[in-house]
């Protein structure tokens, strides 16, 4: 599989301008977001339950649709893409998920093979013809996340932890110039959900691709962000390294105090 170095070539992967989002009128969400992202590594979105993280992450993928503003990815509107362009912008973008999203019918090395869904023919997407090629590199990836002897089984035999290597695994298989992540590590236990934010650090530096992940451990993410993206409210309210994050970004964040120690 080719490498990226689309971080690095395009001054402007992902430029995020004006963005607003409401579910319902007059009830904004996200009340204009800015936000700019080249470099690989690890950016950790951090704030309260229901300031709007998830909701940024899937107006990025497109899994909704933005009221108002301009999400550029690589050089292309997303809030405006339509059919096929949206296709083929959506299939550069990698999703993991809190809850995974497998198949759970399927086998881990199937689960791992429906990344390449997006650059089939609707024909061979259905009949699942995957080039000998896929089923190589899908292997592989199956290898360097330590799942080998597990791809014949049902993604619904495996651990969390396991389910969740192979959904990276899936959205590695897309070939993506950038990888967003929705709460990848919160049905975990601790050790696992390290094990999991080395994986994700790993293929974003392998991949030469940000890594873009909504997570609640604010111990987790500085120890593994090379950038943090803090948000209260529906705006972003520090966005900068994580050693340059103070208890007062912090009370600012999630407010109050009592929760600091
Ligand atoms: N499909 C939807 N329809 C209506 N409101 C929604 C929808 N999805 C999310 N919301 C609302 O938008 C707000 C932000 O939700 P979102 O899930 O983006 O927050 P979050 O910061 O990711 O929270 P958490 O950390 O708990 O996952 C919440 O008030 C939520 O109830």
């Amino acid at each position: 599989m080719p490498s990226h170095n689309a971080a690095q070539t395009n001054p402007s992967l992902l430029a995020i301008k004006g963005l607003k989002k409401e579910y319902t009128a007059g009830n904004p969400i996200l009340k204009g977001i800015d936000i700019n992202i080249n470099e690989p590594g690890i950016i950790a979105i951090i704030g309260p339950s229901g300031t709007g993280k998830s909701t940024l992450l899937r107006c990025i993928n497109r899994l909704i649709d933005p009221t108002a503003g301009q999400i550029i990815f690589n050089d292309a509107d997303l809030c405006q893409a339509k059919g096929s362009q949206l296709r083929k912008l959506r299939r550069q973008v990698g999703m993991v998920f809190q809850e995974y999203n497998l198949v759970e019918r399927l086998t881990v090395i199937e689960n791992v093979l429906t990344g390449r869904l997006g650059y089939m023919s609707a024909w061979n997407a259905w009949r699942r013809n995957f080039s000998q090629e896929n089923i190589n590199t899908a292997f592989n990836l199956l290898e360097s996340v330590g799942l080998t002897e597990h791809a014949k089984k049902r993604a619904d035999s495996l651990s969390g932890g396991q389910r969740q290597r192979v959904g990276i695994a899936r959205a590695v298989m897309q070939d993506p110039k950038i990888l967003l992540a929705d709460e990848p590590t919160s049905s975990l236990d601790p050790k696992t959900a390290v094990e999991i934010m080395e994986l994700l650090e790993r293929f974003s530096a392998e991949k030469n691709i940000p890594a873009l992940v909504n997570i609640h451990d604010v111990k987790l993410a500085s120890r593994f962000a090379k950038r943090m993206i803090g948000m209260s409210n529906g705006v972003v309210v520090y966005d900068g390294p994580p050693e340059g994050i103070t208890d007062e970004h912090l009370k600012t964040i999630y407010g109050g105090e009592s929760w600091l120690v």
